[in-house]
C-alpha cells in the first residue's frame, strides 16, 4: 500500500518567458509533453501598486540583468496583462496542464482570481500582505499556496491562524522555502519540512517545497520527508539574463525530476508479503544451491 501522497510538480515559469507569449507557450508545451509535470506557474504584479515611486524609478540594482532603464520599466517589460494570462490559461487547458500564478498585490490577486485557476500562490515576499490574504480568503475559493521564505516561525503561525479564522486552512498549501538565487545546499534547511508537518500537517491541505537550489537531489529528499507539492523554477536556457534563469531547471532537468519523484513515490512502500513474487524467482534459484 502506498501511503505517500502522489507528488504534484509545478514548473515555475515566473518571468522566464522574457515578456514573450511565444516563449511562454513553448515553456508550457515542454512542461506538459516533455517534462510531464502537473502545473505551470507564472507571476503577476501591478508594479505601480507594489513598488514605491523611488523603487520604480531607480535603475535595476544589477543593470546587466535589466530589460529597461529603471527597475519599474524592467518589471513592466516582463509583465503579462490579465488578457494574456487568460490566453495562457486557455492554452494550458487545451493541452491538459494546470495553470497558476503567484500574485504580488491586491489588484493582481483580484485579476487572477477572476480567471478561476485551480490554485493561486502567494510568494514569500508577499505573505505579510494581510489585506491581500484576507481578500483571497473571502473571495477566491480555490487552493491557496503560500511560501515561507524570509518568514519567522511566529509569522508562519500568524498566517495559519489567519486561514483558520476564515475557515480556509484546509485549502492551504504551506511551502518550506529558502529565498536565495541560487540557494547553497547548507541553506536549504530541508528538515524544517519536518517542523511544518509536525506543527501544521493536520491543519492544512498539503505541505510543499519551493526550491531554488541547483540540481534535483534535494527535491526528491523534500518529497521523501513529506512535502508532496514540489515547485522548481524552469527555463528554456539557464544562460539567459536574470537571476531566476541561473537558479532554474531546463526541460531535461525538469523531466528527470518528474521521473525521479514518480519513481520514488512508487518505491515508498512496505513489502506486502514476506517474499515478493519478483524475489521468489531468485529465491528458488539462489537459495536452493548445494553449498
Ligand atoms: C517568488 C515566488 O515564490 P517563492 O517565495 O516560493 O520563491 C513566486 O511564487 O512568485
Amino acid at each position: 500500500m502506498n501511503t505517500y501522497k502522489t507528488p504534484y510538480i509545478i514548473a515555475e515559469i515566473g518571468c522566464n518567458h522574457k515578456g514573450d507569449m511565444q516563449i511562454a507557450k513553448e515553456l508550457i508545451q515542454m512542461a506538459k509533453i516533455f517534462c510531464q509535470v502537473d502545473a505551470v506557474k507564472f507571476q503577476k504584479r501591478h508594479n505601480k501598486e507594489l513598488l514605491t515611486e523611488e523603487q520604480y524609478n531607480s535603475p535595476h540594482p544589477n543593470p546587466s540583468n535589466s530589460y529597461g532603464d529603471t527597475y519599474g520599466a524592467h518589471r513592466e517589460y516582463l509583465e503579462f496583462d490579465v488578457h494574456q494570462h487568460q490566453e495562457l490559461k486557455d492554452f494550458c487547458e487545451e493541452i491538459g496542464i494546470d495553470y497558476s500564478t503567484s500574485v504580488w498585490d491586491v489588484t493582481s490577486a483580484k485579476e487572477i482570481a477572476s480567471l478561476h485557476p485551480k490554485f493561486i500562490k502567494i510568494p514569500s515576499a508577499c505573505n505579510n500582505n494581510v489585506k491581500m490574504l484576507e481578500w483571497l480568503c473571502n473571495n477566491y475559493d480555490g487552493e491557496l499556496h503560500i511560501s515561507t521564505g524570509m518568514t519567522t516561525k511566529d509569522e508562519i503561525e500568524d498566517l495559519v491562524q489567519l486561514f483558520k479564522k476564515h475557515n480556509r486552512n484546509k485549502d492551504l498549501v504551506l511551502y518550506n522555502c529558502t529565498s536565495g538565487y541560487p540557494v547553497p545546499f547548507e541553506d536549504v534547511c530541508l528538515l524544517d519540512i519536518n517542523l511544518l508537518i509536525e506543527k501544521y500537517g493536520s491543519d492544512v491541505k498539503h505541505i510543499g517545497f519551493s526550491g531554488h537550489h541547483l540540481g534535483i537531489a534535494v527535491d526528491v529528499a523534500a518529497y521523501t520527508l513529506g512535502a508532496n507539492v514540489i515547485e522548481r523554477h524552469y527555463t528554456l536556457d539557464r544562460t539567459w539574463k536574470g537571476t531566476d534563469h541561473a537558479a532554474s531547471l531546463e526541460p531535461m532537468g525538469l523531466r528527470k525530476l518528474s521521473r525521479d519523484l514518480n519513481a520514488v513515490h512508487k518505491a515508498l512502500t512496505f513489502k506486502s508479503q514476506d517474499i515478493l513474487p519478483i524475489e521468489q524467482v531468485q529465491r528458488d534459484k539462489l537459495k536452493n544451491q548445494k553449498g
